[in-house]
């Protein structure tokens, strides 16, 4: 088995002499600015006047501009969207950069794809929360954490490993498991995770499944609570206990179905396209499309993103969690957090 660290395996020391400059102040950014200060880091946040300023203001955090954020701190951890990277590091963050200093990521898309090219006098690291930035917060808040990957793109000071894992430590990941992994298995891991599985795999699942059911004369709203509403639920027992508590709770009925039906549904040709997928990632095809896609401002993703919203599922599934209180509260939270705290 790989090995995992966890929070007393981990000295934090070496980070609690630096200044931390968290840049950008969204998903990731407010739950790293925040975990690491109410552990005890000395944080500062880098951001442009405007929503995320103001909430980190009203958070109680010491806001500078990016190019003051940087030159005062000795770790500059970037947590701005990917594709905005390359330019705010070019004009802002490196030419505040000091030999000796520390880059951090938490996820290896333009160190790994030479969107950004580090000096070689700093140190070069990434601790990567396998999860959404709003539950790396939350889960802090509850006492839990969520598991972070770090890794070593350059060391140039001898300390970036220790820096790392404090890192990691500081943000609460210790509660869960440390793993050690490249920008490179960590970039194409994630990548592929995020289009074939966790967010472009379940997404056009549920999809097609309620557009079955509709297609087919069923009620929109039963279709919704069957594919969408109860893939959560559904999701909690394989979080809490694997394929084996989830299939422990569920009807035989609903296991014998799952083993019959799920491979008519998820076969051998899914994996041949998942590995399709795959290849696109390794080689980069999939990263200079994105890159060229948000040159040209992104005409693609806003008309599938104007599709997406209009889709029936999208409106059926607004009219019912408005009915359900306790769906309701965590959505008006969910709001409140997306609006200030950009997107995600
Ligand atoms: N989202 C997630 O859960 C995960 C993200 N990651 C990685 O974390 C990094 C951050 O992603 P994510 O948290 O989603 O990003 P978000 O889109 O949530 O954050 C955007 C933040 O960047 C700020 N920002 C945007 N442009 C500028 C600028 N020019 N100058 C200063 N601040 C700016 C925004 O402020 P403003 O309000 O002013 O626009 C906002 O605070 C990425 O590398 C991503 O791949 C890794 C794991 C999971
Ligand atoms: C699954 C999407 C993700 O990789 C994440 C939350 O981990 C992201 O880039 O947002
Ligand atoms: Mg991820
Ligand atoms: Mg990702």
């Amino acid at each position: 088995m790989a090995k995992v660290l966890y929070h007393d395996d981990i000295q934090e020391e070496v980070l609690r002499s630096k200044k931390v400059a968290v840049v950008g102040y969204g998903s990731q950014g407010h739950a790293h600015a925040l975990n690491l200060k109410e552990n005890g880091f000395d944080v500062v946040v880098g951001l442009r006047k405007g929503k995320s300023w103001d909430k980190a203001v009203e958070d109680g955090v010491d806001v500078k501009s990016v190019a003051d954020a940087v030159e005062e701190s000795d770790v500059v951890m970037v947590l701005l969207p990917d594709e905005l990277q390359p330019d705010v590091y070019e004009n802002q963050i490196k030419p505040n950069l000091a030999p000796g200093n520390a880059l951090a990521f938490a996820h290896g898309f333009n160190i790994h794809f030479n969107q950004v090219v580090p000096p070689e006098d700093v140190d070069v690291f990434l601790v990567a929360p396998k999860a959404p930035g709003h539950l790396v917060r939350r889960t802090f808040e509850e006492g839990a954490g969520v598991p972070s990957l770090y890794g070593v793109y350059q060391d140039a000071t001898g300390q970036a490993t220790e820096l790392a894992l404090a890192y990691a430590k500081g943000i609460g990941s210790g509660r869960a498991g440390i793993l050690k992994t490249s920008f490179q298995e960590e970039t194409e891991t994630d990548l592929f995770g995020e289009q074939a599985v966790l967010c472009g795999g379940v997404s056009n699942l549920v999809k097609a499944g309620f557009e079955t059911l509709t297609e087919a004369g069923y009620q929109p709203e039963i279709a919704y609570f069957e594919c969408l509403h109860e893939m959560k639920l559904i999701v909690d027992l394989m979080y809490e206990g694997g394929m084996e508590y989830m299939r422990y709770s569920i009807s035989d009925t609903a296991q014998w179905g799952d083993f019959v039906s799920g491979p008519r549904v998820i076969n051998e040709e899914t994996k041949e396209r998942m590995k399709e997928v795959l290849q696109d990632v390794q080689s980069g095809a999939f990263a200079k499309g994105w890159i060229l896609e948000n040159q040209v401002n992104r005409p693609q993703f806003n008309a599938i993103n104007e599709m997406e919203k209009n889709h029936q599922l999208t409106q059926v599934g607004k009219e019912l969690r408005a009915l359900m209180p306790f769906v309701k509260q965590t959505k008006k939270k969910k709001k409140e957090e997306v609006v200030t705290h950009g997107s995600n």
